[in-house]
């Protein structure tokens, strides 16, 4: 038989997702070592190989075919646009992608103004603005702590992530624009979906019967 190979992002999902796995009794304890370097684990019973990977190039791994199945963000699948199918929505790492910003910008976005608005997610932000606002923007690329941008004057708005809202309300931020909801979601290779159906399809069962 060959090895299921599966990819999980690394970071606020990761916990949930081997938890979920352990539930239905695909359980990886050599991963669970918080010291470990070793990066792939197997659990030869099952045939199964499992990874965490950087969330954004979980996408890669499974388009690819690296790895069969994977888990992510449905943030991560819209920025990266990989081509693979989306089988199940797992119900946590719930949070919504927004367009934020001070309470003052909220007429820039009403009247359609060239605004600069500053994202870890530019793919997503361009759909946004281009696609489903027709609205023409600057947009500028950061890797991380993007309230900043508006606090220091890189851009009018942001486009990020706002799960409590905590971090926008702390910075004197709100949302303005609710652009979609997300959640983790599993992913599957294109190919392995054919080739390893049975198997997979088993797989998509068994996560259905817990969440
Ligand atoms: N409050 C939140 N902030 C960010 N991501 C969240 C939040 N709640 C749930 N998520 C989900 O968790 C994933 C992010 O995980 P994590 O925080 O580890 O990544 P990150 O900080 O974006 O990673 P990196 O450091 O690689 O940029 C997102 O892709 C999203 O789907
Ligand atoms: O609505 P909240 O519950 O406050 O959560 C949202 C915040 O959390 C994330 O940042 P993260 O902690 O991943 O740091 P980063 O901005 O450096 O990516 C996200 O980018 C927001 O800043």
């Amino acid at each position: 038989m060959k090895y299921l190979t599966f990819a999980l992002a690394k970071g606020r999902l990761a916990k949930k997702s081997l938890a979920l796995f352990e539930q239905i009794g695909i359980s990886m304890d050599e991963m669970k070592d918080p010291d470990t370097r070793k990066l792939i684990f197997v659990n030869e019973d099952l045939k199964i190989k499992m990874f965490l990977a950087k969330a954004s190039d979980v996408p890669t791994y499974v388009e690819y075919g690296a790895a069969d199945i994977g888990v992510v963000g449905k943030d991560t699948l819209l920025e990266e646009g990989r081509r693979l199918y989306e089988v199940l929505d797992l119900g946590f790492g719930k949070c919504r992608m927004c367009v934020c910003g001070p309470k003052s910008a909220a007429e820039y976005l009403q009247h359609q103004e060239l605004i600069r608005v500053a994202s870890k997610y530019p793919n997503i932000a361009k759909d946004y603005f281009y696609n489903k606002k027709h609205q023409t923007v600057e947009i500028i690329k950061l890797h991380g702590s993007v309230e900043l941008a508006p606090i220091v004057g890189l851009s009018e708005v942001i486009v990020d992530i706002v799960e409590t809202g905590t971090t926008l309300k702390e910075n004197g931020l709100e949302v303005l624009e609710e652009i979609c909801p997300l959640s983790a979601r599993v992913v599957v290779n294109q190919v392995s979906m054919k080739m390893e159906n049975e198997r997979i399809m088993k797989l998509i069962r068994d996560i259905k019967t817990v969440i």
